[in-house]
This record gives C-alpha cells, structure tokens and sequence, in this order.
C-alpha cells in the first residue's frame, strides 16, 4: 500500500507540497487530481525516492522511499509525467532489456500488451511520436504485473481509441487486486477506475472523498420553462437562476415537491431535469468549488 503522510517540500514559500496526506490501501485505486502545478508530480516523485522531503514521510508497502527505495519499489510499476526514453534502440529491444533488468524475462506479457497498444515494436524510440512513446511506457510499467502501480498522467499524448484501453488495462488491473494512485486530468478515468479521489490545490490537499460519495452529492436541476415572462424574485427561498426571460433553473437542495408545489402557480410550458456529471464535479474541484 501507499502512505503519504505530513510531506512538505517547500520550493518557495508559496511553491512545492505542504502537509500531504494521502493513502492507497491494498487493491485500492486513488484518483489523484488538481490543476497545473498543483504537486502532483513533486507528490509523486517523493514516492519514487527522488526528491528528499523538508518533513513528514513517503511509504509503499512499509518503506521509507526516502531512505530504502529499492524495498519501495520492489514490486512498482511507475509511468512518470515526463519520460526520458533511451533514444538509439527499438521499442523491442528496450522492453527486452527492461524485462529482464526488472526480473521478468517472459516476453509473453509484454506482447500481449503491444498487441492491445497496438505499437510498432521495431521503430526505433528516437523516431516515435510522443503518442507512441506513452504507449511504451505503459506497456513497460503493467509488463510486469506489478503489485502496486503509481501513474502520472497515463493518457497523455493517446489517441481516444487508446484512452479506452488505458481505461480497460486500469479496470483490470483493479480487479486483480492492484494498488494504483492514478494522477489524471481525464475525468473519464478517475470515474472509471477510482475508489477515493484526493484533490491538491497549490500545493495542498483540500479534499479527500470516495467516488461513492461524489456520486451521491451530484446535483440535480430543474429547467423549467414558462409560456409567460416569470421572475426568479416570484421564487423566494428556494436556490433559483434566471436563464431567460421565460426560463428558470432551479437547484433543488433536497426534496423537489416544494418546487412543483410552487411552480403550480405559474404557466409551465416544459420542465427537464438534469443531472450533474461528474465531468462537472471535476471541472468544480479544478476551480476549487467541489467539497
Ligand atoms: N524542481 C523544482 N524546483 C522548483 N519548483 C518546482 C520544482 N518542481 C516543481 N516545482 C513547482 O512546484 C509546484 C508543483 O508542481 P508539480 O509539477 O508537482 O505540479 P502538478 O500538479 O504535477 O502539475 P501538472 O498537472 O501541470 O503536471 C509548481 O509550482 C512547480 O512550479
């Protein structure tokens, strides 16, 4: 499992990670989000042993990754943000020797996934486009069926086709029971894949939620239209927005009978109902507006 405790590491007064908490239970996926430059990545990188922290810790399974990170990352696979890839050797011959580098010499793994992928396996890396690159480093990082998979910003670069069986390895790759924190701005694959979804905004985390409770909390919304002029003012206390002269959007806060209570006095002419997504939560939780 993954344990993030107290870390801060102070860039600048105002840059860096403070405080942050998080953790990935075994079998567990974590969707890790927030803006640009919000410390995902610095957040990430302390888990890998990069960086040294100012204070607090970074563990997975029981180790410091600071302090004994061959343990850490005995059995991780790592997609990092931005990836530095050997330039003068084939696909081929790159996933060959990270197999056997990592212990896993079998290459019927790794086909398999180049197979999915759909990746050329003889053009050399210096030659490929960057979609074909993150292709790479997916197929390296889940080749070795590891036990606990740290990802950031997995889709980048794929085609929606590719995005899709991302989201098909990720839901598999659960199933079989393994750790993942998946930093992601692609709202489709957290809400495919995560159990909990952490937000850090400026370099601090301001939410931690279980996708089941997001789900709960999504808002509904009445769009009401009226064959006569009608005023939000004709509908004191209840949470209302003008969207024409003809046209109210109510947000109901529980219970919508008082609203069709109250609407009984007006001319209706439709009413619809619209239920928030959770593209919208996202979009919320990136302006800083999600609980
Ligand atoms: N090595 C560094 N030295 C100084 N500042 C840094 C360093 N690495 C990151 N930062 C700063 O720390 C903050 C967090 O950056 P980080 O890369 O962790 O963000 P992120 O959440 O991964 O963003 P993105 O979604 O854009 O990848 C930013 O203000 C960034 O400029």
């Amino acid at each position: 499992m993954i344990k993030v405790e107290g870390l801060t590491k102070r860039f600048t007064p105002f840059q860096g990670v403070f405080e942050v908490n998080l953790e990935v239970g075994r079998g567990e996926v974590l969707g890790f989000i927030g803006p640009n430059g919000a410390g995902k990545s610095t957040t990430i990188r302390h888990l890998m042993g990069y960086l040294q922290q100012d204070a607090g810790r970074a563990e997975i399974n029981g180790h410091d990754c600071w302090k004994e990170p061959v343990a850490a990352k005995a059995r991780l696979g790592y997609l990092p943000g931005e990836i530095g890839f050997p330039q003068g050797i084939s696909a081929r011959t790159f996933l060959r020797m990270q197999g056997e580098l990592r212990g896993h010499p079998d290459p019927t793994r790794r086909y398999e996934l180049v197979e999915r992928l759909r990746l050329r396996l003889d053009t050399p890396i210096g030659k490929m486009s960057k979609g074909m690159k993150q292709k790479l480093a997916i197929i390296a990082t889940f080749m070795t069926d590891p036990e606990v998979v740290i990802l950031d910003e997995p889709a980048s670069g794929l085609d929606p086709l590719m995005q899709d069986e991302l989201i098909a390895l990720l839901v598999e790759a659960k199933r079989a029971g393994t750790t993942i924190l998946l930093s992601s701005h692609i709202f489709e694959e957290v809400e495919a894949v995560a159990d909990r979804i952490s937000i850090i905004r400026d370099g601090r985390i301001v939410s931690h939620q279980t996708m089941d409770s997001v789900r709960a909390a999504l808002r509904t919304t009445l769009r009401v239209t009226f064959t006569e002029d009608v005023a939000a003012s004709s509908f004191p206390g209840f949470a209302v927005e003008q969207a024409g002269p003809r046209a109210l959007v109510f947000r109901p806060r529980g219970d919508t009978g008082e609203i069709v209570t109250s609407l009984a006095r007006h001319p209706v002419a439709d009413v619809e109902t619209e239920r928030q997504s959770f593209r919208d939560y996202f979009r919320e939780a990136y302006r800083g507006e999600a609980a």
